[in-house]
């Protein structure tokens, strides 16, 4: 539904001007005609070229386009001022912080588009006002008349207020609204379709959102151009940084930190009486309710190993998890020399943000960095499998594809509530999920899956983890 008099934005259908998309750098010895400096690639015409390999003929053995490569030269900035930026989950963790970035940086950034689901309806009317957005888009369609009473409060009379967009459709059409960049900062697989409504229009896409690519991998890697994605997951983003470091050739690992959350150290045992306040103590992070839970129950692992996996097209079996309780370094790369690049920061969202929104360019202070003064204690230690399958159960069904990895998100974001709601035991969690997964058995879909498909799993694992929370409640009664 539009509550706009004349809609402003551009929907899929009629993007504005297609943004241009990465290419590579050249390597040694490539066709001079190819631009080999990043401000060469600006002034060139941008071709969606399969990545450069390694200079002297040698093959990486690994698949030649990465959804996310830091080789790529990125979408030229634009020359005429701020980058138009669209905000999906502009009133939570990630999208407070992304417009906090943007206010300390209007040479570089300009929101133009808000999304949320509804519930911080005064919030989202502020951030409207403050930032000058064109549209503000909302889920909920019963809060309109009280977002649109908050906005009234807070414009001057004769100042028009932003066009309104609500309904269940609304984030995908601001993700496709004319904009430079798009951050997806909303919780939950409810992401997928604003994720490839931006990929569609021709946005770059910022990432944060792990869900949607993790339940729509196929259908991401079908739309998505070189350099059309950058990540925003502290772990990815710190990946990407240190992939710069060598060549695909010379990759032999990529190594994804977990803070290990809450109940680190805690058997399986001990985990049987937590609750959902304690899964909600995480130890270095302040984010949203699910992702707090999902790093307590280390499902947010799980999910991204899947996400590195399908950004950088390595084999999960090279794809190791190491527990970093202090959350400094955020991942790291291995290369076939033995040397590790990590990249390392407090830990701050605001630091990623910045790569998603700013990338190729670095922003000036974007978080705070480490103050070598003070003595810090940085520990790694392996994780306990046994306590939180959460890991090895995502590497099982990111090796299925299709169907399966939606199958686990969707049972586990179902199992989140119904722990929230009490309805569920912290164990009982992964006991369900793991219980979905089995029983959906052979994936649908492999790399033709379609958006029907995703939906439907996703629909039957829903109503599947319902049933078996009912019974374990049941039975607890
Ligand atoms: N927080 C963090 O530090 C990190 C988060 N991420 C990922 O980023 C994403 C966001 O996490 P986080 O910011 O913590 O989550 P929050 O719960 O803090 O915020 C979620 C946002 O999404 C909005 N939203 C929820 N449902 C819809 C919907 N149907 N349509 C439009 N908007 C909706 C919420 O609106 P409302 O306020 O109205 O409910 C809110 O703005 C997740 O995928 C998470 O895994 C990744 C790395 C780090
Ligand atoms: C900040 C971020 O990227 C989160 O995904 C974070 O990694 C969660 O911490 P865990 O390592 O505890 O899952
Ligand atoms: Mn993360």
């Amino acid at each position: 539904m539009s509550d706009s008099p004349a809609p402003r934005g551009h929907g899929p259908e009629a993007p504005s001007a297609p943004r241009r998309h990465a290419r590579t750098l050249a390597a040694p010895g490539a066709d001079p005609s190819t631009p080999s400096t990043r401000a060469d690639a600006r002034h060139g015409e941008s071709t969606h070229l399969t990545p450069q390999g390694p200079p002297s003929g040698r093959t990486t053995g690994l698949p030649a386009r990465a959804l996310a490569d830091p080789h790529l030269v990125y979408d030229p900035l634009p020359g005429d001022g701020p980058k138009d930026v669209v905000i999906l989950g502009s009133t939570g963790s990630i999208g407070t912080q992304a417009i906090d970035l943007v206010l300390r940086n209007p040479d570089r950034f300009r929101v133009t588009g808000l999304s949320a689901n509804g519930g911080r309806v005064a919030l989202l009317a502020e951030q409207a006002h403050r930032l000058k957005a064109r549209t503000v888009a909302v889920a909920r369609e019963d809060v309109v008349p009280q977002l649109r009473e908050a906005l009234s409060g807070l414009y001057g009379t004769g100042e028009p207020l932003p066009e309104i967009l609500a309904g269940p459709d609304a984030a995908t059409q601001v993700a496709a609204s004319d904009a430079h960049t798009v951050l997806n900062g909303i919780t939950g697989s409810i992401g997928l379709a604003p994720t490839l409504a931006a990929l569609e229009a021709g946005r770059t896409l910022a990432l944060a959102n792990k869900e949607s690519l993790i339940v729509g991998g196929p259908l991401v890697k079908a739309l998505a151009k070189p350099g059309q994605i950058i990540p925003v997951d502290s772990e990815h983003a710190a990946l990407f940084q240190a992939l710069a470091s060598g060549t695909r050739a010379d990759v032999r690992k990529l190594v994804v930190t977990a803070s290990g959350g809450p109940f680190r150290g805690r058997t399986k045992a001990d985990l049987a009486q937590v609750t959902v306040e304690d899964a909600l103590a995480h130890p270095t992070w302040a984010m949203g309710p699910v992702i707090t839970i999902n790093s307590a129950t280390l499902v947010n692992k799980g999910l991204e190993v899947i996400e590195a996996h399908l950004l950088y097209d390595i084999p999960f079996d090279r794809i190791e998890v190491v527990v970093h309780p202090q959350s400094y370094v955020h991942s790291m790369v291995e290369f076939t020399d033995g040397s590790t690049i990590a990249q390392a920061t407090p830990p701050d969202m605001r630091g990623p943000i910045a790569i998603g929104l700013g990338w190729p360019e670095r922003v000036p202070d974007a978080a705070p960095a480490f103050d070598w003064s003070k003595a810090s204690t940085w520990e790694f230690f392996p994780l306990d499998n046994d306590a939180f399958p959460s890991v090895n159960l995502a590497r099982h069904v990111g090796q299925l594809a299709g169907t399966a990895p939606a199958v686990f998100n969707a049972a586990n974001e179902e199992c989140v509530e119904a722990f929230r709601a009490g309805a569920l035991p912290f164990n009982g969690i992964m006991e369900t999920v793991t219980r979905v997964v089995d029983e959906h058995g052979t994936p649908r879909g492999g790399t033709s899956l379609t958006v029907a498909d995703v939906l439907e799993a996703e629909t039957w694992a829903r109503t599947r983890a319902r049933e078996l929370t009912a019974q374990t409640a049941e039975a607890r009664a």
